[in-house]
């Protein structure tokens, strides 16, 4: 073995800075942050203010470190790794505020704001704590803001930092504080002039929060306080007429963008600023520009928000992983209520579509497929139903209950009675029952019915019913599909239209409903590790796969 490494020359990563405190809990702070990094595909660098005692529940003790040795640290990563972007966090006193200023002023001399600087004015805890003294408000408006490229207050940050920036500096002319009195934000119009008005505390741009305002739709007015503290107990409706405005200023294009987000009614939450502007940080250092580092900063966070983790039993955490390992298996949530089935629909895209857009399916759809090849692909169909019985029939005899037994022997009834159905529509298109029954398999039938019945045999229930949930699943897509498509020809005009309502119709559509019910609970039973869920996912794309010669199959009467 030879050590040249010249072909293979290390890979320089995009590396991101946090400046900001330790979260014992893992949901916030530091811990956050390098999460995210890492999610974005950067390498992450960390320098510590303080730790924390803290878990989902409380904050029991903030431990600062020495403003000396947070300036060390600072100094260790700039002198030699360098970063492309840089976010702080909680910075928790006065003294440390003044360091890292002095420090970054030292490396970035004459470059306001450092480059890709993204500031969090974290000040209290979701769960209420303070995590920056009071009088440290002052010195962040003082040495922070001007070097801050991007500022990412929520609303009560945006108000203590107006409130305290008037207090100090009467002669600072600022939209939202009247005569000295607390900044309050309480409105879309007060949000747009608190950022232009943080904007003249030094940022370039300004990203305030709207995650403490949630808005009425219809109304554009602002959810009472003491509505959203509740904010487990709003209803379901009530959820849904709300929006979350995030707006950014820009003060240098002189542009306001709002960016309205679904309201979203869950306790996993605890992290969710420092994520974001750890987001807005890698984006930066990947090379985005200020305005799409923050709208895709924000789909991340939405996405981790939506696919949140319960851990402890207080405030849970956003799944910062949540683009790397789906949370899919886990557990049903109403964005995401069958897990495995949307898991596998999106891993096996390409041939889903292949198979469910199919040139057969189109012409099922406006009418112009061939006779013939129908004629062929329904007499096929109707020796494929035959294996399908026997497929569920496998499945009554494999099941370990016998409420499943009955469920299984129920479909091979329904079965039987559908090919009755099968021989009398065949009779329409001048099908006899003798022309199906002497019909030779075509080898592609061959070929998917064999495949199921093998999986079936050698398989448990889940490996059969992957098997055959193409079929099931498949066919009510197309259904609802077509029957939907006001390009689909309708009624008398086209031959194949009682062929699409037939897989429309509610009575098909509800049992796709509780096969796929089916497939989800044993699942869910099952919690299939990665390895397993990558072969379950084999046998759903080779059954796609399959359906999809089906078709060619059809239209080329093999
Ligand atoms: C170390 C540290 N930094 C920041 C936060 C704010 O996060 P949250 O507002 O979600 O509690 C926190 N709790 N702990």
């Amino acid at each position: 073995m030879t050590s040249d490494t010249s072909s293979h020359p290390p890979h320089v990563p995009f590396k991101v800075l946090t400046i900001a405190g330790s979260d014992s809990g893992g949901g916030a702070g530091i811990q956050a942050d390098i999460k995210t990094f890492t999610s974005l595909k950067t390498f992450g660098t960390s320098v510590l203010t303080s730790v924390t005692s803290q878990n989902t529940l409380k904050v029991d003790g903030i431990h600062a470190i020495p403003a000396d040795f947070v300036a060390q640290q600072l100094e260790a990563v700039l002198s030699d790794i360098g970063t492309n972007a840089i976010k702080t966090g909680m910075l928790c006193n006065a003294e440390i505020i003044a360091a890292v200023a002095r420090t970054l002023r030292k490396h970035y001399p004459d470059t306001y704001p450092v480059p890709n600087m993204v500031v969090d004015p974290v000040m209290i805890a979701s769960s209420g704590a303070a995590l920056l003294d009071t009088s440290a408000i002052e010195t962040l408006i003082r040495e922070i803001l001007p070097l801050c490229y991007i500022l990412t207050p929520n609303v009560p940050e945006a108000e203590y930092i107006l409130t305290k920036a008037q207090l100090e500096n009467p002669g600072l002319v600022l939209s939202t504080t009247t005569q000295g009195g607390p900044a309050r934000i309480d409105s879309l119009d007060k949000m747009r002039l608190a950022a232009q008005d943080l904007a003249r505390l030094g940022p370039s741009i300004v990203l305030l929060k709207g995650g403490h305002l949630p808005f009425y739709k219809k109304t554009g007015l602002a959810l009472p306080q003491d509505l959203l503290h509740a904010i487990e107990d709003l209803s379901v409706e009530l959820e849904d007429e709300l929006e979350l405005v995030d707006l950014i200023w820009d003060a240098k294009a002189g542009v306001f963008t709002e960016l309205r987000k679904e309201f979203l009614r869950t306790s996993s939450t605890h992290g969710t600023g420092c994520t974001l502007s750890a987001a807005i940080a890698a984006n930066l250092a990947h090379g985005l520009g200020g305005m799409d580092a923050i709208i895709k900063g924000g789909d991340y966070v939405q996405s981790a928000i939506r696919d949140g983790l319960t851990v402890g039993r207080g405030k849970g955490s956003l799944n910062h992983f949540h683009q790397i390992v789906p949370r899919s298996i886990e557990k049903p949530t109403r964005y995401n209520p069958h897990p495995l089935t949307n898991y596998l629909l999106k891993a096996c895209e390409v041939d889903w579509k292949k198979y469910t857009e199919h040139e057969f399916v189109q012409g099922l759809a406006d009418g112009t497929l061939p006779r013939e090849s129908f004629i062929h692909y329904m007499k096929q169909d109707y020796l494929f139903l035959q294996t399908y019985a026997r497929a569920h029939g496998l499945g009554a005899f494999k099941a370990r209950t016998m409420a499943e037994s009955k469920a299984f022997a129920d479909i091979v009834v329904h079965i039987a009675h559908e090919s009755q159905l099968h021989i009398n529509y065949c009779a329409k298109w001048g099908i006899s029952y003798d022309d199906i029954v002497n019909t030779q398999e075509s080898m592609a039938n061959v070929a998917y019915t064999r495949y199921v019945l093998d999986i079936g045999m050698t398989g448990d229930l889940l490996d059969l019913g992957l098997a055959i949930a193409p079929c099931l699943i498949g066919y009510g897509h197309i259904g609802n599909r077509l029957y939907n498509d006001p390009n689909t020809v309708r009624g008398q005009a086209n031959p194949y239209w009682e062929w699409i309502e037939n897989y429309h119709d509610s009575g098909y559509q509800e049992a796709v409903e509780r096969g796929v019910a089916t497939l989800e609970h044993s699942c869910n039973t099952q919690q299939p590790s990665e390895h397993r869920l990558k072969q379950l996912e084999g046998i759903f794309r080779t059954a796609t796969r399959l359906e999809i010669s089906f078709w060619d199959m059809a239209l080329q009467r093999l």
